[in-house]
């Protein structure tokens, strides 16, 4: 087995490009248990994201972001999808970049547009922002996005492409 596929792996990049269902069939190829930090702060709050967002703020949202991803990281075996935002948070980047191998999601603007109508609903992020906005808040994300070992382009690919994509780019890295 590859170095990379020694710890396990976290998948990052911007909302709607596929962490969640990229991950949930990449760890069923591995054999690996999924964890998506979404759900287990969605659980543990007993609410959805977007109204953790509305009822105690982000700020809230963040804090328990990353006391999920402090107690899981450390975990073998997993593949863990975090949400879009949690690498704004240097301390979760450092952990992440510590003990799991990091593999950014990476979709084109152009591409990315195709998700906007299937997430705009539950990403309270996206919410009264106009399309320009949703544009300037990608381009600013995407040097949170610059800490990961592995990028892996997924324009034109399926979900099950890109699983395919993402085992060949792991074992090339090495
Ligand atoms: N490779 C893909 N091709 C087409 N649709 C996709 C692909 N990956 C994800 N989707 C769809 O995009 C939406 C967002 O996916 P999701 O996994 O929730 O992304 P994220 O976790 O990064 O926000 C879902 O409706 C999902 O079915
Ligand atoms: O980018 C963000 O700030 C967020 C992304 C979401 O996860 P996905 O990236 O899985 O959509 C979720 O964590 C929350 O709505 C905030
Ligand atoms: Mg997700």
């Amino acid at each position: 087995m590859g170095r990379h596929l020694e710890q396990s792996i976290v998948l990052i990049g911007f909302m709607g490009v596929g962490k969640t269902s990229v991950g949930k069939s990449l760890a069923e190829k591995l054999n690996w248990k999924f964890i998506d930090t979404d759900e287990e702060i969605e659980k543990e709050l007993n609410l959805p994201a977007t109204e953790i967002f509305r009822t105690f703020g982000e700020k809230v949202f963040r804090a328990k972001e990353k006391e999920v991803i402090e107690r899981i990281s450390h975990e073998k075996n997993k593949v863990i999808s975090v949400g879009g935002g949690a690498f704004l948070q240097k301390e979760v980047r450092a952990i992440c970049l510590e003990n799991c191998t990091v593999v950014l999601l990476d979709l084109s603007w152009d591409h990315w547009l195709d998700r906007l109508p299937l997430i705009i609903e539950t990403r309270p992020v996206l919410h009264n922002r106009s399309l320009d906005d949703i544009q300037q808040l990608y381009e600013e994300r995407k040097s949170t996005y610059n800490y990961h070992h592995v990028k892996v382009d997924i324009d034109e690919r399926s979900i099950e492409e890109a699983v395919d994509q993402i085992m060949n780019d792991l074992t090339a890295a090495n």
